[in-house]
């Protein structure tokens, strides 16, 4: 079990999320509030707009109407160049097909956010493979993705979300490509590693056991919170 201090803070929160491409409603109206250490799992039928609040919320996309806040901070006013920086420096990335680039090996994926940041190489690598190394990664840090397992490569995806301390983690559905032992090893590490830091989490997901393993569960349909939400342990 992994409570949460009844201290600690939202910090993402979500209000009065519209957002419509073309006559299509992505999302209806809704509010969400995620703290500090809390890991919330964005679940519901398909096409009904989880993937569309998480990309609201990571400020990808803007809202037609509501607002975004981290960290005390409006977000979803901002131009497209401050919600860039935004998202390298405060939020972390999990993606079903991890997205590492194929010709560099594991601590250059990782290291890669950090130096174009401006952090040197040798220190970039150097936090690179210390978080490769919290996610079992040590012997691995010099393969490429095409030499890891799918299950590693999702490692190294967490371990790149991580390494710039991000206040909140997004992922969309980052087990999707897994077998069910290896997805339910890959969420714990997703979920204690960035709750350990203090980040919240945010995860897109079909998958019941994928939620469990989460905090609390926020239902969408037709672009709205549904009423069957709550604690899911
Ligand atoms: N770029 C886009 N252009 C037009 N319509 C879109 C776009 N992205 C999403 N939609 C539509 O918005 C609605 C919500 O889509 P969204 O991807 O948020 O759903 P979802 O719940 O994440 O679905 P899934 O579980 O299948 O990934 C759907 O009707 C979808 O077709």
């Amino acid at each position: 079990m992994n409570f949460q201090s009844p201290q600690s803070q939202v910090v993402l929160s979500g209000h009065g999320l519209v957002k419509h491409y073309g006559s299509v409603v992505g999302l209806a109206g809704v509010d969400v509030a995620v703290r500090s250490g809390e890991a919330l799992a964005v679940m519901g039928p398909s096409g009904n707009g989880k993937t569309t609040l998480l990309h609201v919320l990571a400020g990808i996309l803007t809202p037609d109407q509501g607002e975004v806040w981290l960290g005390g901070e409006r977000v979803d006013q901002l131009n497209d160049a401050a919600r860039t920086v935004l998202r390298r420096r405060r939020l972390g990335f999990v993606f079903q097909d991890n997205q590492l680039l194929a010709e560099l090996p594991a601590d250059e994926n990782v290291a890669l956010p950090l130096m174009v940041d401006g952090l040197s190489r040798r220190e970039a690598i150097g936090r690179a493979r210390t978080i490769l190394a919290q996610v079992g990664l040590a012997a691995e840090v010099g393969r490429r993705p095409g030499e890891l397992s799918g299950g590693q490569a999702q490692r190294v995806a967490i371990a790149r979300a991580l390494v710039g301390e991000p206040q909140v983690v997004f992922a969309d559905e980052p087990t999707g490509a897994l077998d069910a032992a290896t997805g339910s090893q890959v969420i714990d590490l997703l979920v204690g590693a960035a709750t350990y830091r203090g980040a919240a989490v945010v995860v897109v997901t079909h998958d019941n056991a994928v939620a469990a393993r989460c905090h609390r569960a926020l239902h969408i349909v037709d672009g709205r919170v549904s009423d069957a939400m709550g604690a899911v342990r």
